[in-house]
């Protein structure tokens, strides 16, 4: 972080005098041409070259920190006899994790840590220096000021349940409410970076947007999450742009989108679990509430939220940071600081949840604020997401099972804000879509039940799926007769909701039916069941980070794309395509036994459409599972017409069709409805 603060002494004044962008210097110098927005082009070659010089040394500086550290920690360990201490530069302990891990110095145990790197800028512009033999760029003209920057780490024990991100989001919470308590507060991930630091501007004009007109009422303004390095023809549909451009924006139209847990500005008192305006001042709802047991006991943190509440466009920077203020940090970032507190239910980030972030949206919305969804060009943040199948197929595990914990938890959103029976709290808490109070809009609860009960829908179509079992076992199959409303609903919502409104292409839209059909038969059927099992048994589901990709060093830029991670994830839909290819044989056979041309054999191929659709739909995951030999689908191809062919002629052998069944076939037709193929995306 100190090597940190020093890069950025030269890189932020070079990026406001060259109008860089974006800011994220690995991501500009990666970059070939841009078009130049600053003022003095003259100079940008040479600051270009030096800029770019400092940032290579300080790369290599932070790739050897290691090792430099452990020199250092040598030095000062061989004049403390005894002492086996990871050192700081200031020659005092780190009192975090040492490499030689000790007593409250190791994984999983230590003190908590806020050290204040550059301290809060002053309030007029500093102008920098003219160029010299020390400052070979000049920055005369430029404003030189760079904003606060503070690591934070919490303090861990064993035997406390650190809750991941939502815990580490609600000390910073917490610790800033002391350095800066600024009003608006933004959240983006660790594997995020500001892509368009203008787009900042957003979120602000609409949460100020003039008194009376809503922007008050509005607690979080959400940014879509963009990606690079997906790979182009996007396979696992990472881009997600259904679910962002279609669904998110949509719900502008009532109270907004759903919070996403990355690139999303949010007002700080609406994060203390306070009310919209609307139903009282900040100020006074926070008096009128039991503090000590809502907040926690620090006096200080307390009086940071009456001076946030009152004075929303102005922060108050804390002068110096004495022993007094290094105290009440210190409680600020504890464990225990929690116990019997509301943080982590009506204060802050919510607990205990694979995903904390829609619920934690939903508290807001079921208390009647609203939100915004705001995508802007360049886009406002870019991010890393995972190419690999399994990792990708672990993801939406984590997403999905924790929209099914949010629908029987304290978050349904059909129970939420009633008082609730005793019998209700025994599968639902506050929550649940279903038990939420009026300020609700009813159409926002919906898109919530929607939001935590989707994958229960494909429990069904895992089974609808695996129907063609019949061609193998029986003459009979049922199918429901050609979809024309079906077909008008498709072109209805392609065309116009998502092309052309939400600006989706047609390819966006395929990968999104497709990884949905994927999800469908593998990751959301073990949802459901993980969540049965929770409820039955009472224990949570176990889920990993999402790994990211390691592609970099092995110089195939989309190398995990072709990566095969067995996992038994992977086993249900694979069991599907196999059924899937033998009906078409099966299929095929029959028509080849009748003549196509007869009714039964017309019948055959008719089916067979069905069949050949899911393998469209399943035809990412089965490049997904060949590995390497993804990369030539044209194998595919002839695996599945070699084994098609193999069951055709295995049918045309051995299993002799009886007239008299198949008759009866034609008679059953379009008795048994067909699940709808389309749905939410995950
Ligand atoms: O113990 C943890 C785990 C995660 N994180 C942070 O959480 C982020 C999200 O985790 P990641 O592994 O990147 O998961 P994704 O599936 O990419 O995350 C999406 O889904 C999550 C909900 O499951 C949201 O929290 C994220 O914002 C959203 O981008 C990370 O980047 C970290 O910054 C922590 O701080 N501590
Ligand atoms: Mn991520």
């Amino acid at each position: 972080m100190v090597e940190v603060a020093k890069f950025a002494e030269l890189w932020v004044p070079f990026c406001r005098k060259h109008c860089v962008e974006p800011r994220s210097p690995e991501n500009y110098f990666a970059m070939k041409t841009q078009a130049y927005k600053g003022g003095v082009p003259g100079e940008l070659m040479s600051d270009h070259r030096r800029v770019r010089r400092e940032y290579e040394e300080f790369k290599v500086r932070i790739d050897s920190l290691s090792s430099t550290i452990r020199q250092r920690s040598d030095v000062y360990n061989a004049k403390h006899a005894g002492e086996n201490a990871t050192w700081m530069a200031d020659g005092t302990h780190w009192p975090g994790t040492w490499f030689e891990p000790a007593d409250n110095h190791q994984r999983g145990k230590h003190a908590g840590i806020v050290q204040v790197l550059l301290n809060h800028p002053s309030c007029k512009p500093r102008l920098g220096l003219a160029a010299s033999a020390e400052n070979p760029v000049d920055f005369s003209g430029v404003d030189v000021r760079l904003p606060m920057l503070v690591y934070i780490s919490r303090e861990k024990r064993p035997g406390y349940n650190h809750q991941k991100k939502a815990g580490a989001m609600n000390v910073m919470l917490r610790v800033s409410a002391l350095l800066s308590n600024a009003p608006f507060v933004i959240n983006f991930d660790g594997d995020h970076y500001v892509n368009n630091s203008q787009a900042f501007r957003a979120p602000m004009c609409f949460m100020l947007d003039g008194r009376g007109r809503g922007g008050e009422n509005t607690a979080f303004v959400q940014f879509p999450q963009r990606f690079d390095d997906v790979d182009p023809t996007d396979r696992y549909a990472n881009h997600n742009r259904v679910f962002f451009d279609g669904t998110m924006l949509s719900l502008n139209g009532l109270q907004g989108p759903s919070y996403l847990g990355t690139g999303t500005m949010f007002r700080r008192v609406a994060l203390y679990g306070v009310e919209p305006p609307r139903w009282g001042a900040a100020a006074s709802q926070i008096k009128a509430m039991d503090i000590a047991n809502k907040f926690g006991s620090s006096t200080s943190f307390v009086g940071t939220m009456l001076d946030g509440a009152n004075q929303e466009r102005s922060i108050t920077p804390l002068a110096v940071l004495d022993e007094s203020v290094a105290g009440d940090l210190a409680a600020l970032t504890a464990c225990a600081y929690e116990d019997g507190t509301s943080w982590g239910r009506d204060v802050g980030w919510v607990y205990n949840i694979a995903t904390e972030d829609v619920v934690t949206g939903f508290r807001m919305h079921r208390q009647g604020w609203r939100s915004v969804y705001a995508s802007v060009e360049p886009a406002a943040f870019r991010g890393t997401a995972p190419i690999n199948l399994t990792e990708r197929l672990y993801q939406i595990l984590r997403w999905s099972g924790g929209s099914l914990e949010m629908f029987f938890s304290h978050s349904n959103a059909l129970l939420a804000g009633r008082r609730l029976h005793p019998l209700q709290r025994m599968f639902f808490s506050h929550s649940n879509a279903l038990l939420a109070g009026r300020r609700l809009h009813p159409l926002q609860r919906v898109a919530y039940l929607n939001m935590s009960t989707y994958p229960i829908v494909t429990v069904f179509i895992f089974f609808y799926n695996l129907f063609p079992v019949m061609w193998l076992i029986s003459e009979q199959y049922y199918i429901q007769r050609p979809f024309g409303e079906y077909l008008l609903y498709l072109v209805a919502v392609i065309a116009m909701i998502h092309v052309k409104w939400a600006g989706i292409t047609l390819l966006d839209w395929c990968r999104n039916e497709q990884f949905y059909m994927i999800g469908s038969t593998g990751v959301y059927p073990t949802a459901v069941l993980y969540m049965a099992l929770k409820l039955v048994t009472g224990k949570g589901i176990y889920f990993r980070l999402t790994s990211k990709q390691t592609a970099a060093s092995s110089g195939d830029k989309f190398a995990d794309l072709y990566t095969v991670r067995w996992v038994p994830l992977l086993i249900p839909t694979i069991v599907i395509m196999v059924v899937n290819v033998a009906a078409v044989g099966v299929a095929v056979g029959k028509a080849a036994a009748w003549g196509p041309l007869t009714e039964p054999g017309w019948l055959a191929v008719l089916g067979m459409v069905f069949n050949v659709w899911i393998l469209v739909l399943l035809y990412p995951f089965a490049l997904g599972v060949m590995g390497q030999w993804g990369k030539r689908p044209a194998v595919l191809f002839v695996a599945m017409a070699m084994a098609v062919a193999a069951v055709a002629a295995m049918y045309v052998a051995f299993g002799a069709p009886y007239q008299a069944e198949l008759s009866g076939v034609a008679a059953s037709l379009g008795k048994v409805a067909a699940a709808s193929l389309t749905g939410p995306s995950g």
